[in-house]
């Protein structure tokens, strides 16, 4: 490994630099809003002189940067590190972390696996095991003085569903799931500096990074799961067979965490926007848009980085090659230049345009299945739920890279 070199090339006079901005801060990273806008009102680009990083925050930068794989590299890392000059602290994402033309192949094997009519077979099962989950919560949960179901929807929703949908959609065999939380902590974490989040979870990450490896093998898998069709794919050559174990691994890695997250959010602004709950009541077939104004709002994936390829010109700057250059998805969501009042949240506004799944050639490809399990759940909520209240303050969760909750306590007021 070869240390980085000092940075030959000087920062382009022109790009505002802010110096007392950390976007890993602890408490930035549990209320990072504040911080979003000074970074959209200093420009375009800006330099995180802390980190030695480019940042880009405002809608059309963002979406520039997502666009151009060319110019704003995966291959050296979509998080701090540089692999060019560090080891990562496991074998590149062939997804993630790859450029065209190796990109290519993995991508398009999950593309079809993870498609729209692929997941729409999970449906009925995923409906049935949402109602299963309501009925549960208003049968058994706890009542209070007002008869209404008292939970935190965290422990109760959040992470059980996904818990009970993805891993048997994916083929695993079912002992050891709750090692996928914490490994998608952890990945998601490793994106940043090398910080107390990142130094406390290695601790114990091990025998989770080992469990994780042994659920990738052919042989680990159901025969009617998507990992087996990733494995087919290797049967049929689209891949080899050394690169099905690391697309089985994508899956594990970024397909529990982000939808625990995601699910998360919605209930948050559900319950913080109890008009357009009721709204949502009267008119069912809102509940995709729900869905994608929580992402746009909430945007559960906040950042992740790209490399620059050479010295790359963007709005009237510079930047130098070889540089990180760290993406605020959160930010342009809630970009005044993009949205009418960014943060409402609005189930009359058209969300489409929100980059929470990023935009171009890595654009999150289990897009519908995050889209799928969130529907399931509301179908199976709404018509059940009157109306849903916040019981105590919701505590957020802090990682490097995930926005979302710890805790949500709920009141579900049954209809
Ligand atoms: C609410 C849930 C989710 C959010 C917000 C989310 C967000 C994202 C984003 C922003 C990217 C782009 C990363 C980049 O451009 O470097 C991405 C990529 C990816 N996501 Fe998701 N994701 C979610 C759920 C999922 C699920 C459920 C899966 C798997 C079943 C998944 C698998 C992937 C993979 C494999 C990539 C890499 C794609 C590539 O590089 O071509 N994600 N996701
Ligand atoms: O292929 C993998 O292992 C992997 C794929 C995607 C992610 C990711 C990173 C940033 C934002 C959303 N998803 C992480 C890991």
């Amino acid at each position: 490994m070869t240390a980085q070199p000092k940075t030959t090339s000087a920062v382009d006079a022109s790009v505002p630099v802010l110096d007392d901005v950390d976007p890993f801060d602890e408490e930035v990273l549990a209320g990072p809003h504040h911080m979003h806008s000074i970074i959209r009102d200093a420009g375009d680009l800006v330099y995180l002189a802390q980190h030695d990083i480019y940042a880009v925050a405002r809608y059309s930068p963002v979406r520039e940067t997502l666009e151009n794989w060319q110019d704003f590299s995966s291959a050296a890392g979509a998080g701090l590190a540089n692999f060019r000059y560090e080891e990562p602290w496991r074998p590149p994402s062939l997804l993630l972390e790859a450029d065209p033309p190796h990109h290519d192949a993995p991508r398009s094997v999950l593309q079809k696996i993870l498609g729209p009519r692929r997941i729409r077979a999970f449906e009925d099962e995923w409906d049935r095991t949402a109602n299963q989950l309501v009925d549960c919560l208003l049968e058994y949960g706890e009542r209070d003085e007002n008869s209404a179901v008292v939970i935190d929807a965290v422990p109760s929703i959040a992470e059980p569903f996904p818990l009970s949908v993805f891993p048997e959609a994916l083929g695993l065999s079912g002992e050891g799931l709750d090692n996928l939380l914490p490994y998608g902590n952890f990945a998601f974490n490793a994106f940043g500096p090398r910080n107390r989040l990142v130094t406390e979870a290695q601790k114990t990450i091990g025998p989770v990074m080992e469990w994780v490896g042994e659920q990738c093998p052919r042989h680990a898998l159901t025969e009617s799961g998507l990992g087996a069709d990733i494995w087919a794919a290797s049967d049929d050559t689209d891949i080899t067979e050394a690169q099905a174990p690391l697309i089985v691994r994508s899956l594990l890695t970024a397909g529990v965490d982000t939808t625990v997250y995601g699910i998360a959010a919605v209930l948050y602004h559900l319950a913080d926007n109890p008009d357009q709950y009721q709204r949502l009541r009267d008119e069912p077939e809102l509940i995709r848009a729900a869905i994608e104004e929580s992402l746009r709002l909430e945007s559960p994936v906040q950042t992740f980085f790209r490399t620059t390829t050479r010295d790359v010109p963007i709005s009237g700057h510079v930047i130098p090659e070889g540089k990180k250059v760290l993406m605020f998805l959160g930010a342009a969501n809630r970009d005044p230049r993009r949205w009418a009042n960014p943060d409402e949240f609005d189930l009359g506004r058209d969300p489409s345009g929100h980059v929470a799944f990023g935009s171009g050639i890595h654009q999150c490809v289990g897009q519908h299945v995050a889209r799928f399990e969130a529907a399931s759940l509301l179908q199976a909520l709404v018509p059940k739920i009157e109306r849903i209240e916040f019981s105590t303050a919701p505590e957020r969760k802090i990682n490097n890279t995930l926005l979302g909750w710890k805790t949500l306590p709920l009141r579900l007021i049954p209809a």
